[in-house]
């Protein structure tokens, strides 16, 4: 009997597997992370091979610690980190190279030699995007370039692009297919037509024979082989599996997903909003032959990742949860603000010349306040992205659904609520990326009815309200924005 629906999610860091039971609760998972690879500044690959041994083993370890089989499932959903990029051999099957990963910053120079002939928002149209290095275009073309052969070999359909999902979905299934979510992050998809667009297509010198068909969200793929057949039958996003996952299915709901970056996810109904705000227009998920529905990105690169950093390179820290302990300690920031601009600011700024700093330092800052503003950077960057989805859309925020690993954080949530000045609410099961792919292949295969039986699963585990009074939340606000300015214009030579 299928009484389960299993979700692989391969994200940044990690490949998970979790079995959802029909009330949309987990029933087992599995996790095994895979190599960050750095070979060059700014540079970060994955080996896909690795990841794909790791899918099978998290998925076979999954069903094996609850004494379940593949017979069990209805089917498997598949997630994804979005835009990582991958070249491979239609032939062998095999990758030409490591994945270029969506952090990785070695396309700069062709995103600024690209948006000097119209400007970053040339292709915004069309693609809901701005050129970045963020983006799967650009890191195509410099595969493409790094290697004179393949150019040729991917006009005649013998080299093959995927991100995470294709890849994953061509192994299980030999089919050569991708969705309207993770085609949406590659700047090559027109967003009207959900199909690949020719202006695009030519803007970047990519040939359509090397690109994957694009599908619904929800959506039977094909039979997983090593699995004995089960229909895989979604593959989204990971964001925009995390919106589905937290039933946010009506235009004016959102959620934010706080992990290494942070994504705010605002469902905008069946027709594409434009944002003059530095928001992404994306895909949010397509059910079958139903009218896609989108949604407006804020997309934030370094969030907890700047917790790992207080540990891994400060060492101020042991463990993630620890920032809390030290945080706590003191009641405020005590003048010291942290812009973590790792890699340029994503939105709604857009600054690949901006890099990180610590502000207002003084000789009472201690590490307890750099813990505590290393919090506060996160909460700031999403009131950003909120502030610019107030301005320019017809929607006021009334409540944000929460999940990811920061999420664990009450300091963190409760500031968040504050400065937002709006009701934070975390649900009782936090993993939704994994949840949304379930649901979504769910619903594909009939396991569950419709979109209203999903809804009736969510479920509140934890509500913060704002407490904060308005004048410390604008001092704050002119504190983080003066950090922001000095961020900016810190690297000379962007192209
Ligand atoms: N208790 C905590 N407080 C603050 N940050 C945390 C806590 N636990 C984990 N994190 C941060 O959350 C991130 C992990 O979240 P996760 O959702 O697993 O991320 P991802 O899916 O991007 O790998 C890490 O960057 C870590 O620093
Ligand atoms: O794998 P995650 O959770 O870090 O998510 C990465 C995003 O999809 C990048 O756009």
């Amino acid at each position: 009997m299928t009484r389960y629906v299993a979700a692989i999610d391969q994200g940044t860091t990690s490949s998970r597997c979790i079995v959802f039971d029909a009330a949309g609760a987990v029933v087992t998972q599995a996790q095994r992370e895979h190599e960050q690879r750095f070979p060059r500044p700014g540079w970060v690959e994955h080996d896909a091979v690795e990841i794909w041994h790791n899918v099978q083993a998290v998925t076979r370890g999954a069903l094996d610690a609850a004494g379940l089989s593949h017979a069990d499932l209805a089917a498997i959903g598949i997630t994804n980190q979005r835009e990582t990029t991958l070249l491979w051999d239609a032939a062998t099957g095999e990758p030409v190279g490591n994945a270029i990963v969506w952090q990785d910053t070695r396309t700069d120079r062709l995103v600024g030699r690209l948006a000097s002939d119209g400007g970053q928002d040339r292709f915004r149209d069309r693609c809901g995007l701005p050129l970045a290095t963020y983006f799967s275009a650009p890191k195509i073309r410099w595969m493409l370039d790094a290697d004179p052969e393949l150019q040729a070999r991917a006009a005649d359909g013998a080299v093959r692009f995927g991100t995470m999902d294709t890849w994953l979905i061509e192994r299980l299934t030999g089919r050569h297919a991708t969705d309207v979510t993770n085609a949406s992050r590659t700047m090559l998809m027109n967003l009207r037509t959900l199909d690949w667009d020719d202006e695009l297509l030519a803007a970047f010198d990519i040939p359509r024979a090397m690109l994957p068909q694009v599908l619904p969200s929800s959506h039977v793929y094909g039979e997983a082989a090593p699995f004995g057949g089960t229909p895989v039958a979604s593959a989204l996003g990971d964001q925009q599996a995390a919106l589905f996952g937290q039933a946010c299915f009506a235009p004016g709901e959102a959620k934010c997903t706080y992990g290494t970056g942070s994504f705010l996810l605002l469902n905008t109904g069946t027709t594409p909003t434009a944002s003059e705000r530095g928001l992404l227009t994306t895909v949010a998920y397509q059910i079958g032959d139903q009218p896609a529905v989108y949604a407006l990105e804020g997309s934030i690169a370094v969030t907890g990742a700047l917790v790992q950093w207080l540990r891994d390179n400060l060492g101020i820290i042991r463990h993630a949860a620890q920032v809390n302990e030290l945080a706590a300690k003191v009641p405020d920031n005590g003048g010291c603000v942290i812009v973590p601009a790792f890699s340029g600011l994503f939105a709604p700024h857009w600054r690949p010349d901006a890099r990180g700093v610590i502000a207002g330092l003084t000789g009472f800052v201690t590490k307890e306040h750099l813990a505590r503003a290393a919090l506060e950077a996160t909460a700031w960057q999403v009131y950003d992205v909120v502030d610019a989805m107030n301005a320019g859309s017809a929607v006021d925020l009334a409540e944000l659904k929460v999940d990811g690993g920061m999420t664990a954080s009450e300091l963190l949530m409760g500031f968040q609520s504050d400065v937002l000045g709006v009701p934070v609410s975390r649900p009782t099961v936090a993993e939704t990326t994994c949840l949304g792919a379930a649901y979504a292949a769910g619903l594909a295969v009939g396991f569950w009815p419709d979109v209203d039986s999903l809804r009736a699963n969510w479920r509140v585990d934890r509500r913060w309200e704002p407490t904060m009074t308005d004048s410390r939340r604008q001092a704050g606000l002119r504190q983080w924005r003066k950090a922001v300015a000095r961020s900016l214009d810190w690297v000379d030579d962007q192209p």
